[in-house]
């Protein structure tokens, strides 16, 4: 049984809690959920809540899930991994930061801890990175969400959200810009570079789409393997929109790999 540290309890922080809980995520049990403010949780389930980082910190977690932010990434990465705990990380684009990188990799290397990075919103990383052992020529992704998922986004800055009648390109470069830029919704384009050509190759097209319902990714792979592309269409999560509801369940699924004796896809 390992015992499992979550810091965030939004769309996705929610739903990892209620698989586990529920049996879906393997032989693992929710120790501790980090918050800000444990006074805004129901007292029944505030034995689960900390505040005190230091407290969390010190429970000796097996797995620390980060579903908090990119600042989250910046200010527990280095600690959870020093502490011996693997950390599962779904603000992945804050690893744009090479500095942030290489520290959270020494981080991980001195105490044998693994820095994870599950699929979450995307697909077809296995076969990304098995291609590189041959090389790859060229990693695109087009990211397409309808206009509610950009709410609070800079995309308001470039798109009327509430008139916006056909899709609009709003970002066209690489993912090392993306990234950053749009920290709540492009983290699967950090992912798939570090699964293949980088963040300074791997081509990244976003766009607000009023035409479509789904948060829809497609990636386009070319190289000595041959080609792939794959589509998904994410149904967004009630709770917020910018995030699918398949995040938590790759997270649990990643979670079930821990402990299971067959594993499968990765
Ligand atoms: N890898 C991927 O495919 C995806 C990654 N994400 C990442 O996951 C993050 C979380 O997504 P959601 O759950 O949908 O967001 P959310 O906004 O619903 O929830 C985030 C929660 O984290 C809490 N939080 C923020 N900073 C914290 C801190 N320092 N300590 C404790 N709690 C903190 C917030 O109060 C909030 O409750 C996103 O910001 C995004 O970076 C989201 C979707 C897909
Ligand atoms: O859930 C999604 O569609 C992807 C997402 O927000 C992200 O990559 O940050």
């Amino acid at each position: 049984m390992l015992n499992i540290g979550l810091i965030g309890f939004g769309a996705i922080g929610q739903d990892i809690a209620k698989y586990i809980n529920e049996g879906k995520a393997g032989n693992v049990l929710l120790k501790a959920v980090l918050v800000r403010r444990k006074d805004q949780y129901e007292s029944h389930i505030s034995d689960l809540f900390y505040d005190n980082e230091e407290a969390f910190f010190g429970l000796g977690l097996d797995i620390i899930i980060e579903a908090a932010g990119h600042e989250a990434v910046y200010k527990f990465g280095k600690r959870t991994l020093s502490t011996s705990s693997d950390f599962i990380i779904a603000s992945v684009g804050a690893l744009a930061d090479d500095e942030l990188l290489a520290e959270l990799e020494t981080a991980a290397k001195l105490t044998n801890s693994k820095i994870i990075i599950p699929s979450a919103a995307i697909a077809g990383l296995d076969r990304v990175a098995a291609s590189m052992l041959q090389g790859v020529d060229e990693v695109k992704l087009v990211t397409r969400k309808p206009p509610s998922a950009w709410r609070g986004t800079i995309a308001e800055e470039k798109v009327d959200l509430d008139t916006v009648k056909e899709p609009i390109c709003i970002y066209n470069g690489v993912a090392r810009e993306s990234s950053k830029l749009f920290p709540e919704s492009t983290n699967v384009s950090a992912t798939l570079s570090l699964a293949g050509i980088g963040f300074d190759k791997t081509k990244v097209q976003v766009y607000v789409d009023p035409s479509i319902t789904s948060n829809t990714h497609q990636i386009f792979v070319k190289g000595f393997f041959g080609e792939m592309e794959v589509k998904v269409k994410n149904i967004p999560s009630s709770t917020n929109p910018k995030t699918g509801y398949i995040v938590a369940m790759s997270i649990c699924n990643t979670l079930k790999n821990r402990t299971s004796s067959i594993v499968i896809g990765i």
